[in-house]
């Protein structure tokens, strides 16, 4: 048996190349190729209006790109959208669903709209631990709730890749660690995620990140690659004058972010030797630290920004 038989490669659910999309004769979406294999939770990032909405349309069938190709779940982008939406759950930004039904009546209603068995509420309600709730008003409940209620219905098609636009906005910090246990969950049953955020330590949950500026995907990998590649240098300055200290700092050769970190400042930039004269020459106690997904993100907008100007 050949190697590529006993060991074939990982399937690949999302393959786009060159995706591209204006608005009002303004490119949002630039270029973008994506790829992204089975069971992988594929993170998105970047700044506000950066184009990742517009990404997700375009992967999951519901806005043509006005240029590049691609498949998603073996489906052509441009060609078989129908097919597409119909394996894809996809959970929007501002998810919605009616306040003054219960959870189960929600989730009837969604069964019925996808013509789902009856047992197939059943069964995702046991699966989120909605069962005990299932009588309450889906009004009622809290964001952690509603957030797992709007998950509920996404999934109880059964689909095969899971699309969720920034799915932990305004959650609190356990409900949003309960919601990613259940996301690697659903990943390690071989279900695919592309999940938008802005929160670091969402990305760092990620298998792969992707990092999207101004419409222009700027990196991608894993975390550790993304930081590798970004070629950065940090030193933590330790100080009682922060404020004072960043300011000087500021604009200084070699020192391209100063950012408050902490009771102290993270000093960044591409090459160390200038970097260190210009913390000596300002007489502070200064030690190398690693550079963090934050630092990296902020430097990637700051570039695509001046390539932009
Ligand atoms: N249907 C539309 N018509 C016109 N402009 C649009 C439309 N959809 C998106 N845009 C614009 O395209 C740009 C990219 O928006 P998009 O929602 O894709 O970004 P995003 O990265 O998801 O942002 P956020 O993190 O704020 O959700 C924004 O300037 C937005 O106003």
């Amino acid at each position: 048996m050949t190697r590529a038989a006993a060991d074939p490669a990982p399937d690949t659910v999302i393959a786009v190349h060159g995706l591209t999309k204006s608005f009002g004769g303004r490119k949002v979406v630039d270029d973008v190729s994506l790829g992204v294999e089975r069971g992988e939770i594929a993170g998105f990032l970047g700044p506000n209006g950066s184009g990742k909405t517009t990404c997700i349309r375009m992967i999951c069938g519901l806005l043509t790109p006005d240029a590049g190709h691609g498949q998603v779940l073996g489906h052509d982008i441009l060609t078989q959208q129908g097919a597409i939406r119909r394996q894809v759950g996809y959970m929007t930004q501002k998810f919605s669903f009616y306040e003054d039904l219960s959870i189960k009546e929600n989730l009837d209603f969604v069964a019925g709209l996808y013509a789902l068995p009856r047992d197939a509420v059943r069964d995702t309600l046991a699966d989120l631990g909605l069962t005990s709730r299932k009588d309450q008003l889906a009004g009622s409940l809290s964001g952690g709730w509603k957030q797992r209620l709007a998950l509920a219905a996404c999934i109880m098609h059964d689909p095969q890749l899971l699309l969720l636009d920034e799915p932990t906005a305004g959650v609190d910090p356990k409900a949003r660690r309960e919601f990613w246990d259940e996301i690697h969950a659903l990943s390690a049953r071989g279900l695919t995620v592309l999940v938008s955020t802005h929160y670091m330590d969402e990305a760092e949950r990620c298998h792969r990140i992707n990092y999207i500026a101004y419409g222009r995907l700027v990196a991608h990998g894993t975390v550790a690659q993304v930081i590798r590649d970004a070629g950065l240098v940090t030193y933590t300055v330790t100080t009682d004058r922060p404020g004072r200290v960043a300011g000087q700092l500021a604009g200084q050769p070699g020192v391209d972010q100063v950012a408050p970190f902490g009771a102290n400042l993270h000093v960044t930039g591409t090459d160390p030797a200038a970097l260190e004269a210009a913390l000596r020459g300002l007489g502070v106690a200064f030690q190398p630290t690693d550079t963090s997904l934050e630092d990296v993100f902020i430097r990637l907008m700051e570039q695509s920004r001046d390539n932009m100007a």
